[in-house]
């Protein structure tokens, strides 16, 4: 039925893969060389077809565990980083090798939350993401887990991957794990069947999955459905698979459950404001305000505004709220919070009069910000 939806994987030039933990690692503790293996031939065979890739990988912590004695995946945050720091140099290592038996270059890249966050950081990223392509190396990317702390840390690379994925503007992301679908309840439970494709968030109404995922990775399937979301809203394709049917998931044939695109692709720059960015304070809107920028896709006028909260400056981003407490929007404020504070409530023509003109204009123009 969704074969002709496929296409969209078919004719993808510019793939994200990110594999979990869970189909990397063995019961002991230790990389699963076979099975890493096996998707790098999967991966350097897309290489050769003219692709290009790029691989998001789990698995550092989960691979250092049997190398430092341990029974289990360590919860608390020091065993963590040090596991990381072990099990990393072991995932590039073979990493290294299966790849190097292609004649292929892998690049490790090791992302911090702040690198994501930070605007300057984001595009420091991406750049440096592109240059690999450029150069035909194959960038396996994980988050840096061994500086990584509670506070600042992603914690799970589905929501990377998309970030990446929109960063670098792929035309498709690949989520591959241990479950060879999104079902419509837990796995092997009464009645619970695979979803072939997703069209848009109506698809997902009534689907169960709350249970947590293997014991190994971190996210289970709330994280994925999340990233898929954040993917497809920015016009990524996204498929999710098993990690055994990576060939046939790359190649757009009928395994998994795709995600269609919902949304087109913005600039990077309103990307990055959407789904990375991280705010100093927001701007709560009445309901005509909210009706403008939801519905209508006005800008933001002073006019609209009820409260403004916390504190930043003319450029920076804010959250645009209903009253309610809704995140509706997300926008790079046109004035400091100071200066809005002073502004909201008033018309166009009356902060001309009283304030100057240079306050006469809207708080967030339409181009500067993005609906959620
Ligand atoms: N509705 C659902 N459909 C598919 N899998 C689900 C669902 N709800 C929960 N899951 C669980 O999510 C798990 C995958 O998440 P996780 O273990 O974090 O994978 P990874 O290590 O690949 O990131 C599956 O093993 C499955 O048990
Ligand atoms: N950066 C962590 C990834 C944790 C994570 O997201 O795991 P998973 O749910 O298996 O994708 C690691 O390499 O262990």
């Amino acid at each position: 039925m969704s074969e002709h939806l496929r296409h969209v994987m078919a004719h993808a030039r510019r793939v994200v893969v990110k594999v979990g933990s869970s189909s990397l690692t063995g019961p002991g503790g230790h990389l699963d060389e076979t099975r890493l293996g096996a998707l790098v031939d999967v991966l350097a065979r897309e290489r050769s077809g003219g692709r290009e890739v790029l691989l998001v990988t789990s698995g550092s912590i989960a691979a250092g565990i049997g190398p430092l004695g341990l029974t289990e995946r360590p919860t608390n945050l020091e065993l963590q980083q040090a596991a990381a720091s072990v099990g990393q140099g072991k995932l590039i290592h073979a990493y290294t090798q299966a790849f190097g038996r292609h004649g292929l270059d892998v690049g490790q890249v090791l992302l911090t939350s702040d690198d994501m966050v930070r605007r300057a950081h984001y595009g420091n990223a991406r750049r440096a993401l592109e240059s690999l392509l450029t150069l035909g190396v194959v960038p396996i990317i994980n988050e840096n887990d061994t500086v990584a702390t509670d506070e600042i840390r992603f914690g799970d690379n589905d929501r990377l991957a998309a970030l990446v994925a929109t960063a670098i503007a792929a035309d498709a992301l690949v989520l591959l794990t241990d479950v060879d679908a999104l079902y419509t309840a837990v796995p092997g439970s009464p009645g619970a069947h695979r979803i072939s494709v997703v069209h848009g968030p109506e698809d997902l109404g009534g689907i169960d999955i709350s249970r947590r995922g293997s014991s190994v990775g971190t996210g289970g399937m709330i994280t994925k459905v999340e990233a898929a979301s954040m993917a497809t809203t920015s016009g990524v394709a996204v498929v999710l698979a098993s990690a055994k049917d990576a060939g046939p998931a790359v190649a757009g044939e009928d395994v998994g459950t795709l995600f269609l695109p919902t949304g087109k692709r913005d600039t990077t720059r309103l990307q990055w404001l959407a789904h990375a960015a991280r705010t100093r304070g927001g701007i709560v809107l009445d309901d005509g305000a909210v009706r403008a920028v939801v519905s209508r896709r006005a800008s933001l006028l002073a006019a609209g505004v009820v409260e403004v909260r916390g504190q930043f400056e003319a450029g920076e981003p804010v959250d645009l709220l209903a009253t309610d407490g809704t995140l509706v929007a997300r926008g790079f404020a046109g004035f400091s919070a100071e200066e809005a504070g002073q502004m909201m409530g008033m018309s166009t023509d009356a902060l001309g009069e009283t304030l100057g003109e240079h306050y006469a204009r809207e708080l967030i123009h339409i181009d500067h910000l993005v609906v959620l």
